[in-house]
């Protein structure tokens, strides 16, 4: 599935770059482009793939490249002022050559959250290509403001885009890690998921098992239809046996029990589905889904995806589940990808916006409080007005 990528804020620049590293080194070739915008220098400054003459530095004249400080509403501003410039440096990717644009931002902060909705939007009027959204749900320990500007946030992101793919940062931290460490190995777990997902749309139909190949259409039919989607993924390390003297020796599929290979698969993508999802979710509320599953030709077999594509049928109560293959000659793994799409019942977001609710009554009555504090310390009952 060939993408242009855009990282909003330091997040989305951040997980963006990582996916051009990913794409490079397998080969894969769904990044078409990337650019990456912010409105903070420094944050600009650390990318390492995203090319100079594609980033781009918003909100200058009102923040003077030390961007937003957690303010959404500025971040929203900002982007509207500056989404001429925006396009400008979009203008540099050969966008007429993609399947999907796919906006990334963490939703906690200012920059990103209020940003990728205004360019989402933006998008969606000037082309026909789908526009995806990649949000990340901040830690429940980085406190209200995070809370707060990712509840707004996904209210609009969510209604901008085809889809929001959602990664909740909260369901994958680890106790004891320093932030730095901790989102750079998250980083890694977001760009396999989404990544082999989309490299798997890029796959030629030749290089498939029997007729199982996924092209860029079907992931695109499972995400278009709106809403929120979650991904799940599950692997195993296998040995590719030297194909030719073995398969000589044992006949067919290169010595592989084709039985083991279907019950692996199977159990893969049961594993997948049942496991940390990058957005927690009731998976039986999904209205669509794609199961990909990936790895050494020999260690694939229609039969393995067509059971693994039955049963998440059976659990989604859907009729609209797609599978595919996505062979990987030189992979020493099986991997399995299930994309769920649609997904209503989702605790998290529930939460987040319950905060939401709460914090803004508190801060309604911190305000009213604060007004009758403030009448109190200067009321001094008329004894200082001979000096006025
Ligand atoms: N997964 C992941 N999440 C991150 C990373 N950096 C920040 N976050 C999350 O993203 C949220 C937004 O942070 P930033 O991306 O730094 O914010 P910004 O959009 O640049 O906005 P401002 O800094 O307010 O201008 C945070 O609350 C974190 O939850 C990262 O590298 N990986």
């Amino acid at each position: 599935m060939k993408l242009a990528l855009i990282g909003f804020g330091q997040a989305g620049g951040k997980i963006v770059d990582k996916f051009i590293e990913y794409d490079r080194a397998t080969e894969s070739g769904f990044v078409t482009g990337a650019i990456a915008v912010n409105s903070a220098s420094v944050d600009l400054q650390g990318l390492e793939h995203v090319p100079e003459d594609n980033q781009v530095l918003i909100g200058q004249s009102r923040v003077k490249g030390h961007g937003v400080g957690a303010d959404n509403e500025l971040g929203a501003e900002i982007a509207e002022a500056d989404v001429g410039e925006i396009q400008s440096t979009l203008d540099k990717i050969p966008v007429h050559e993609i399947d999907a644009f796919l906006v990334v931002a963490g939703m906690g902060g200012g920059t990103g959250s209020g940003g990728a909705p205004v360019l989402a939007k933006h998008l969606k009027r000037l082309y026909t290509a789908p526009v995806f959204g990649l949000g990340v749900l901040p830690g429940t320990d980085e406190g209200g403001i995070y809370t707060l500007n990712a509840a707004r946030s996904f209210q609009t992101f969510v209604r901008e885009v085809d889809n929001l793919l959602v990664f909740d940062n909260d369901s994958w931290r680890q106790t004891g890690e320093s932030v730095g460490s901790g989102y750079d190995r998250i980083n890694e777990e977001i760009v396999e998921r989404f990544g082999m997902l989309f490299a798997a749309g890029e796959v030629s139909a030749g290089d498939a098992v029997g007729e199982s190949v996924v092209d860029s259409s079907e992931i695109i039919n499972t995400l278009s239809g709106g809403g929120v989607s979650t991904i799940g993924y599950a692997t195993e390390s296998v040995e590719t046996p030297n194909a030719g003297l073995l398969s000589r020796f044992l006949g067919g599929n290169d010595g592989i029990d084709e039985m083991s290979a279907t019950n692996r698969i199977t159990s893969l993508v049961r594993k997948a589905t049942l496991g940390r999802l990058t957005l927690p979710c009731d998976v039986s509320s999904a209205e669509r889904a794609l199961v990909v599953t990936g790895g050494p030709p020999s260690h694939l077999n229609r039969k393995g995806i067509e059971r693994g594509r039955s049963w998440l049928e059976e659990e989604t109560g859907s009729m609209e589940v797609r599978g595919g293959d996505f062979p990987d000659p030189a992979g020493e793994e099986v991997e399995a990808t299930v994309l769920l799409s649609g997904i209503s019942e989702v605790p998290r977001v529930k939460q987040l916006q319950q905060v939401a609710i709460e914090a803004q009554d508190t801060t309604a009555e911190i305000q009213r409080q604060s007004q009758d504090d403030l009448a109190e310390l200067v009321d001094t009952g008329e004894e200082l007005e001979a000096l006025f």
